[in-house]
């Protein structure tokens, strides 16, 4: 005898929504922070960082993207007390970052390919879409609209609308409050452990893409329900 299946968590029937990650999940915005960090350090007399070294610091929100930059490229100027440093700029550097992302915003990334297939895809099944990013809500927002994806989201949450980011289960638990959904019924889509951590603590079903920014780390290293290649490929029986 066959031993019984479990059904898939990602069953259509299983689902009545969906959070979709921006960064790295929906947009490669990798362009946009190389922008914009290079503009800030410029700025602030600082060297200059490369794209790839960026990547590997994107996922944990702004703040700490800018705190991370800005402590390896003081680390590297061999500049002691590195860190005292990092925490005596920030206050200067996070003005001048928000000024330079918010004037280069969207004109370095581009939508991943299969991503606006994808979310028509998940649209035409009758799930509910919301969008949760740990990137500022004003930088999320006319981003979204500027590569016309805007218009999928019933629900779009930054990493300032609530107490915590992800990887805390929080900013999941409360857009499934906002979006009137079960956590176990609404399926995260990210790229990266902080999306899968959150979804797990908040007992949300979690696929992951895996051509996004996982901190270096292959996305299939994480615990998550799926992995895709792209969004046109999120299997929901
Ligand atoms: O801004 C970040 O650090 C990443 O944002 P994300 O949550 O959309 O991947
Ligand atoms: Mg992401």
């Amino acid at each position: 005898m066959l031993p019984e299946r479990t059904p898939s968590p990602l069953r259509r029937d299983a689902l009545d929504a969906a959070i979709v990650d921006l960064d790295g999940t929906m947009v490669d915005t990798l362009g946009d922070f190389h922008a914009a960090l290079t503009r800030t350090l410029a700025e602030l007399g600082l060297p200059g960082i490369a794209a790839p070294t960026i990547e590997t610091m994107v996922g944990k929100g702004s703040e700490h993207l800018l705190r991370s930059v800005l402590n390896h490229v003081l680390v590297l100027e061999n500049q002691a007390r590195a860190a005292i440093k990092t925490e005596a700029l920030m206050p200067a550097a996070w003005d001048a970052y928000q000024r330079h992302y918010l004037a280069i915003n969207g004109q370095c990334s581009a939508v991943y390919p299969g991503v606006l297939e994808g979310l028509e895809a998940l649209r035409a099944r009758g799930l509910r879409l919301a969008c949760l990013t740990n990137k500022p809500t004003a930088f999320a927002r006319p981003l979204l609209a500027q590569k016309g994806l805007d218009g999928f989201f019933e629900q779009v949450f930054g990493g300032d609308a609530f107490e915590r980011k992800k990887p805390d289960p929080l900013p999941l638990l409360k857009t499934c409050e906002a979006l009137g959904t079960a956590p176990a019924r609404t399926l995260m889509v990210g790229d990266s452990s902080n999306d899968a951590q959150a979804a797990r603590a908040a007992g949300c079903p979690v696929v992951l893409v895996t051509y996004g920014y996982n901190h270096g780390q292959p996305a299939r290293s994480v615990d998550a329900d799926d992995w895709v290649d792209t969004l046109t490929e999120l299997r929901l029986a």
